[in-house]
């Protein structure tokens, strides 16, 4: 059956499913359940697919590979038919504009007054859709966000997201890794050669030097390349990737724990970070920046055992007929509130555009 076609049986059936493409891969994967029992992994122990929430408190959802279906299709996602695409009205929320002002005021006031150096503040925004249409919304993601890792999620006891995230958490293959910093944002302008103000730079750095001192005590080799600028949809970020081995006496739960979450979703210290944003967004992420992917897969060319692990942003989840998409950025002693209200804003289209 054509795997489109096993998405919306499955989502009518109002069973567990999981479809994903990898960044720059034309090939469609997905888990298919036939139980709708809800299953968590505390250890990462185990294979199939992860999606784990923000707060570690909270359980990560596991689709066992053992209970599920697996399918894989090669697809040139540039021959997607999509049906046209509504336009959203664009009318923003003052209230909403407001609020988040005020805590990034407020981040940036703690930040002065403590020992704080970066923290992550967000926001939802609720849309009303006239109706949703999945299978539409999900192809125009992987049409348009073919660089990205474009997912569709669903657990009838937990809800639908979708998301196009450009920010690797992991990749593991035995004892190789790999990783990145991924922070900075400015609006993609055709033929304009970005230019990065300091506030940008530092807040990406801080996101590098967090890594590297998280995973120097569990690994070995570590390098860490050059610094560069990617686009995510319509916009840009800075990236620096990162790789090395781990140690012989380190697993790959000390690993995702080391870095989840990086300060390009919560902040620095991380503790305290984490602290500010329980206490003040007044909402709870629930799955975003949260991270989710293939875990510990075997390689059936050389039978290693592989995990892909993705930061869930630039996401939405489904409820009745609204999408609830969440957006965010890093705040520094930098930060201009306006001006941070805008880039949510700005990321705020990356789904906007397929609803
Ligand atoms: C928290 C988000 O983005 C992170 C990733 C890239 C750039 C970011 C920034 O510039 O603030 C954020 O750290 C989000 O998209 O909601």
């Amino acid at each position: 059956m054509n795997i489109f076609n096993k998405i919306h049986e499955h989502f009518a059936d109002n069973k567990p499913f999981v479809a994903y493409s990898k960044p720059n891969e034309s090939k469609l994967s997905a888990f298919f359940m036939q139980s709708d029992t809800l299953r968590i992994t505390e250890n990462f122990e185990v294979s199939g697919f992860v999606f784990a929430p923000f707060d570690e408190v909270e359980d990560a959802i596991l689709f066992p590979k053992e209970e599920s279906e697996f399918y894989q299709k090669n697809i040139d996602f540039d021959d997607l038919l999509i049906e046209s695409e509504s336009v959203l009205s664009d009318q923003e929320d003052l209230l909403a504009k407001e609020k988040h002002i005020k805590i990034v005021n407020k981040a940036i006031d703690t930040i002065e007054k403590s020992n704080l150096e970066k923290i992550v503040i967000s926001r939802n925004e609720i849309v009303d859709l006239e109706k949703f249409d999945l299978l539409r919304v999900y192809k125009s993601l992987l049409k348009k966000y073919q660089n990205a890792f474009v997912y569709v999620w669903f657990h009838p006891k937990v809800g639908l997201w979708l998301g196009a995230t450009p920010e690797t958490l992991l990749h593991v293959e035995g004892d190789k890794f790999k990783t990145m910093s991924l922070a900075g944002t400015q609006v993609y302008q055709e033929n304009k050669n970005p230019e990065w103000k300091s506030k940008e730079l530092e807040e990406q750095q801080l996101v590098t030097y967090f890594i590297e001192s998280q995973l120097n005590p569990i690994s070995f080799n570590l390098k860490i390349d050059a610094t560069e600028t990617i686009r995510a949809g319509n916009l840009l970020h800075l990236r620096t990737r990162v790789e090395g081995r781990l140690s012989t006496n380190a697993n790959l739960e000390q690993l995702i724990r080391a870095i989840h979450p990086t300060p390009a979703v919560c902040g620095l210290p991380r503790k305290s970070a984490k602290d500010f944003i329980l206490n003040n967004e007044g909402y709870n992420r629930t799955f975003y920046t949260g991270f989710l992917g293939e875990l510990n897969l075997k390689n059936t060319t050389n039978s290693i055992q592989k995990s892909q692990l993705f930061v869930n942003l630039r996401c939405m989840s489904i409820k009745d007929n609204s999408a609830v998409i969440y957006v965010g950025g890093g705040i520094t002693k930098d930060s201009v509130a306006e001006k941070e209200y805008e880039e949510t804003v700005s990321k705020s289209k990356t789904m906007k555009t397929v609803l």
